[in-house]
């Protein structure tokens, strides 16, 4: 169970030759659910985006799965929700539609959906609570519940790895809750997961581990941090699991 997923060592990345990510080394292994915080623009989700070979890395190095990046071909291995992505965008597909197109990487494009396809696209229907919603269109739901679509699109590749960008950004406290046990069930069947979040909500206690991106490095590398504010409480103890020069709030913003 400690097998790593993922391995960054000493990571670069940058935009035309602008360094985001100067020195960045993080490990994430089998059964870990791991956040990444830190503030606007700190580099989160180029991160993530590094990790799955969506942005070069210029220097250091990425594996997954014991894979360097450049040779890893199981994608189908890693599930994977981009921020902000609208997955209504005046498509008249459904949920179901869209949810199945999360088996695609699986199945190959040419061989027609079976068995074990749907019943993995009602597994992760029922997993973030829109089984009852499958036949509508994606475009009459919530901001929250398209969403949960995605990351149901996710789960239905019954991937080992989900890696989400603000999966909970913008969304709905009933979705929250519902995204949160839908990753409690995907852990405790083994997953592991990467995700990017601004505040965690009903997602702090299905954390496992929070990194702190901060001026292109990782400041923090340890238990969840306390949310800014708590530090005003009367009864707060003023034990910190970061640095203590860096300024508060810098990963709830
Ligand atoms: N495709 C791109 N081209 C050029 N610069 C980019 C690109 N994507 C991100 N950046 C810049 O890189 C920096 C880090 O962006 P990134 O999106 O990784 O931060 P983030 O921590 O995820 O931010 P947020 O919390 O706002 O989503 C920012 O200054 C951003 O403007």
């Amino acid at each position: 169970m400690t097998s790593p997923v993922i391995t960054v060592e000493h990571g670069v990345v940058g935009y035309d030759g602008r360094p985001v990510l100067r020195d960045v080394s993080l490990t994430v292994t089998a059964g870990e659910v791991v956040a990444v915080l830190g503030a606007n623009g700190s580099g989160k989700s180029t991160l993530i985006r590094a990790v799955l070979g969506l942005v070069p890395i210029s220097a250091g190095s990425v594996t997954l799965f014991d894979r360097p990046l450049r040779r890893f071909r199981q994608w189908a291995r890693i599930g994977y929700v981009p921020q902000r992505l609208g997955a209504g965008g005046g498509v008249p597909a459904t949920v179901r539609e869209v949810v199945a197109s999360g088996r695609l990487a699986r199945r190959g494009i040419l061989r027609p959906p079976g068995r074990a396809d749907r019943a993995a696209v009602d597994a992760a229907l029922v997993a973030v609570g829109l089984a009852d919603r499958a036949g509508d269109p994606v475009s009459t739901l919530s901001g929250g519940q398209q969403q949960r679509t995605l990351i149901a699109r996710a789960l239905a590749g019954q991937p080992e790895l989900l890696v989400l960008d603000e999966p909970t950004a913008g969304v709905d406290a009933a979705s929250q809750e519902a995204f949160a046990n839908a990753l409690r069930d995907f852990v405790a069947d083994g997953g592991t997961v990467l995700l990017v979040a601004h505040e965690l909500g009903p997602l702090r206690p299905v954390i496992s581990r929070a990194v702190v991106v901060h001026e292109g490095g990782i400041c923090h590398d340890g238990a969840v941090p306390d949310p800014a504010g708590h530090h005003a409480e009367p009864d707060h103890d003023h034990v910190h699991p970061h640095g203590p020069d860096e300024p508060a709030g810098l990963w709830s913003n």
